[in-house]
């Protein structure tokens, strides 16, 4: 009975699948970018999957002890294939990305080296990234602390220079100085790179970088004057709890001088202090690059959630039967497509946005490369605000997509609630989503505020140059709309902090719609680039009308909600906002059938979706059937504790009974 039931619902996606009006592989192509990048991606994924020592099925069952273990493990074995198998840098981290458990390789790979690379002398990089490649020692990047995380320019961390010994003394003054977050600290790290207020000739000169060895490469216990551990257990079962999020004091930890990253600003042997010729903000660059990847993570992720979903809603089936005959598959009702695929035109959006931000920071970097920092600022603005609109987007998606699948994604077996608990911190780490937004707004001010000097503005901020034309007409585009929705809030923002006594009071007041100003600015950048892709050469049948669809339920989509926005600052009439409206329903009938094959374009394993519903068969009955079964709590029939507390209790009702 179970075999044929399954056999159904196999043959169920396979109808869905032949339903798809475009051709698949080709849109795997325009998802990767590339059909080298599809290649390696699907080669790094089959390598992962297959081996046993990557399974994560049991990982939300295990002790944060063995959990800890277990990743430790997993970093060991993915390293000794990447070196048996000579992986390329490329292929390295895809297979990283595959294992798919936070844990300290991310924080060495990701921001220890980085941060090394971007704040180094050359000569500084060529001692210590060579031991970094190899896995000499394992780094961290410790930045945050128990009182600041937000607030860099306040970290309390000492580095004071001893001209006596050329060395700097590290220091944690206080008890809200202690580093507090930064990942892989607690218990793998060896290494960190510190940020630490300079001290030097008596004079504070703010925040600046240090490399500081932290545990002993002979045995891995803390150095004199080092106290470290880990923070304590996090949100979820599994998920983020692999992660060795640590707290680091220092008691007058001494390093030699040239452990300072001179990058930037140099220390001399006799204690003076020298700024070279770079803009100071490149001290953040480390967080820049980690903004912009967090970007291309938020598609990997809420493609993962709505795969699932999407699958899972072709399966499911309630209500619609009439006389014993099938019921309806929840991916036919309304609401449920107008619920999920707006995220699955997310996911599509924030991929491609993430690659033009990719290519917008490599640009930069070259720049830079050549003492150009023209582009700086346009780097901070769409790095710090995409971070932030594609992170809180993609955390609401998820917990949506958990929904989207009724009971069953409550599960753990769904892969939602771990994927949920291992996502939503990215709103906060690498800069809280509303700082960060506040810092576009910021530049938008900034922006306006140059308008009536003639200053044209460039890049992203180029469409505000046509002031005249947009704070006037009516849009009958829609990219015109979204223009005209961006500046007229940021306009009235400026307009309103001009009424105040000054500028900072005005700001402060102001923020909540300084806020909503710069979504609007973000999102506005967001459907450029998607207009952009859809406007290119895409091969394959089909592939370009789908993302063409996909496009316009994605404008049409964040139109309709903030659909206040528009008619508040005149850049659309109601009557437009309703005819939006009617259009969207249509485009989602036209999704419908290419829904299942638009999801498989991810082409995600079923071991890196690591979801019973979002199988590829879409076998998913019976494998939740038996996924239950493998629950510790299922290992005996009679619970452990029946003896101590559930008898006595029966006993005792059935004594109190005979009374
Ligand atoms: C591998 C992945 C796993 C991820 C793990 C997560 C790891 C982490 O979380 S690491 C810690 C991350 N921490 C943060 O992100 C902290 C966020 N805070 C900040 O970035 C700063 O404190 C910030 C930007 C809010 C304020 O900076 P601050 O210097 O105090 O003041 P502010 O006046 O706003 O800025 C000064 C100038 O620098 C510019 N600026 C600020 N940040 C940047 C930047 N990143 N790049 C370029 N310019 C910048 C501002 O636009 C401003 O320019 P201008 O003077 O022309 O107006
Ligand atoms: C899982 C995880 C991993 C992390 N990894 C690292 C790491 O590897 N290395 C590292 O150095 N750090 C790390 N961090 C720390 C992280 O970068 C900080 O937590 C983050 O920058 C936010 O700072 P905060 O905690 O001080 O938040 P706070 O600034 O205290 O934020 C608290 C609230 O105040 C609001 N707020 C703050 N300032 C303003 C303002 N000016 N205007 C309006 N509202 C404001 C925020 O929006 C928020 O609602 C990690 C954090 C997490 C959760």
């Amino acid at each position: 009975m179970a075999v044929d039931h399954a056999a159904a619902e196999v043959d169920h996606l396979a109808a869905e699948r032949a339903a798809a009006r475009f051709d698949v592989e080709a849109m795997k192509i325009a998802w990767a970018g590339s059909r080298h990048a599809v290649d390696v991606a699907d080669r790094m994924a089959r390598l992962v999957a297959s081996d046993p020592v990557f399974r994560k099925d049991n990982r939300t069952m295990l002790s944060r002890k063995d959990l800890f273990k277990d990743t430790l493990r997993k970093a060991a074995h993915a390293w000794k294939r990447i070196v048996e198998l000579r992986l390329t840098e490329e292929e390295a981290s895809l297979l990283r990305q595959y294992v798919d458990q936070p844990g300290y390789v991310d924080l060495h790979w990701g921001m220890f080296v980085p941060a090394i690379k971007g704040q180094g002398t050359e000569e500084q990089q060529k001692k210590w990234l060579p031991l970094a490649y190899k896995f000499q020692i394992i780094g961290c990047y410790a930045q945050t602390e128990l009182g600041h995380g937000s607030n860099v320019q306040g970290l309390e961390t000492t580095a004071t220079f001893d001209p006596m010994t050329d060395e700097f003394v590290i220091h944690s003054p206080t008890l809200t100085s202690s580093k507090w977050w930064p990942g892989g600290l607690g218990k793998a790290s060896t290494h960190a790179v510190v940020y630490a207020r300079l001290i030097t000739e008596g004079k504070d000169y703010g925040i600046h970088g240090f490399i500081v060895q932290l545990r002993s490469l002979e045995d891995h216990s803390p150095l004199p004057g080092v106290t470290l551990g880990d923070i304590g257990g996090k949100f979820g079962s599994g998920a983020y709890n692999s992660m060795d999020n640590g707290v680091l004091r220092f008691d007058h930890v001494r390093i030699p001088r040239d452990q300072m990253l001179m990058r930037l600003s140099q220390v001399t042997r006799e204690g003076k202090y020298v700024q070279s010729d770079v803009p100071k903000q490149l001290l953040y660059g480390t967080m820049v690059y980690v903004r912009q990847s967090i970007v291309a993570d938020a598609s990997k992720a809420l493609s993962r959630a709505v795969c699932i979903a999407v699958r899972y809603s072709a399966i499911r089936k309630q209500f619609g039967s009439q006389d014993g005959g099938p019921e309806t598959q929840v991916l036919n009702y309304r609401t449920q497509q107008s619920r999920l695929f707006p995220l699955l035109a997310s996911a599509y959006a924030f991929r491609f946005v993430g690659d033009w931000l990719n290519w917008l920071y490599t640009d930069v970097t070259q720049k830079l490369e050549v003492k150009d920092y023209s582009t700086l600022q346009e780097a901070h603005a769409c790095t710090a605000g995409l971070k932030a609109v594609t992170t809180s987007a993609t955390a609401d998606a998820i917990e949506e997509c958990r929904k989207l699948c009724g009971g069953h994604g409550y599960l753990n077996s769904s892969g939602l609630p771990e994927l949920f608990a291992v996502y939503v911190p990215a709103c906060t780490y690498e800069g809280d989503n509303v700082v960060l937004l506040l810092q576009v707004a910021r530049i938008l001010m900034k922006t306006v505020s140059q308008l009536t000097s003639g200053k044209q503005p460039v890049g992203t901020m180029a469409y505000m140059g046509k002031v005249q034309h947009l704070m006037q007409s009516k849009c009958a585009v829609k990219t015109e709309a979204f223009e005209a929705r961006a500046l007229r809030m940021a306009v009235n923002c400026a307009q309103n902090i001009g009424q105040a006594s000054n500028q900072e009071e005005g700001f402060y007041e102001r923020s909540p719609d300084l806020l909503e100003a710069a979504v609007a600015h973000i999102q506005l950048i967001i459907v450029t680039k998607f207009i952009e892709k859809v406007h290119q050469d895409i091969p394959g049948h089909g592939v370009k009308e789908q993302l063409q669809n996909l496009c316009n339920v994605y404008a049409l989509y964040t139109l309709h909600k903030h659909l206040g926005d528009f008619l508040a600052t005149g850049s659309l009439t109601p009557k437009q906002g309703a005819l939006a409206n009617e259009q969207l329903g249509k485009l989602y009938a036209q999704v419908r059938p290419n829904a299942v094959a638009l999801v498989d374009a991810f082409n995600y394993t079923d071991h890196y979706l690591g979801s019973v519903l979002g199988r590829y068969d879409g076998n998913v009955y019976p494998a939740l059937y038996e996924e239950a079964w493998k629950d510790p709590l299922n290992e005996t029939v009679v619970p452990e504790g029946y003896h101590e507390y559930l008898r006595p209790l029966l006993k005792q009702q059935l004594k109190l009974s005979r009374l």
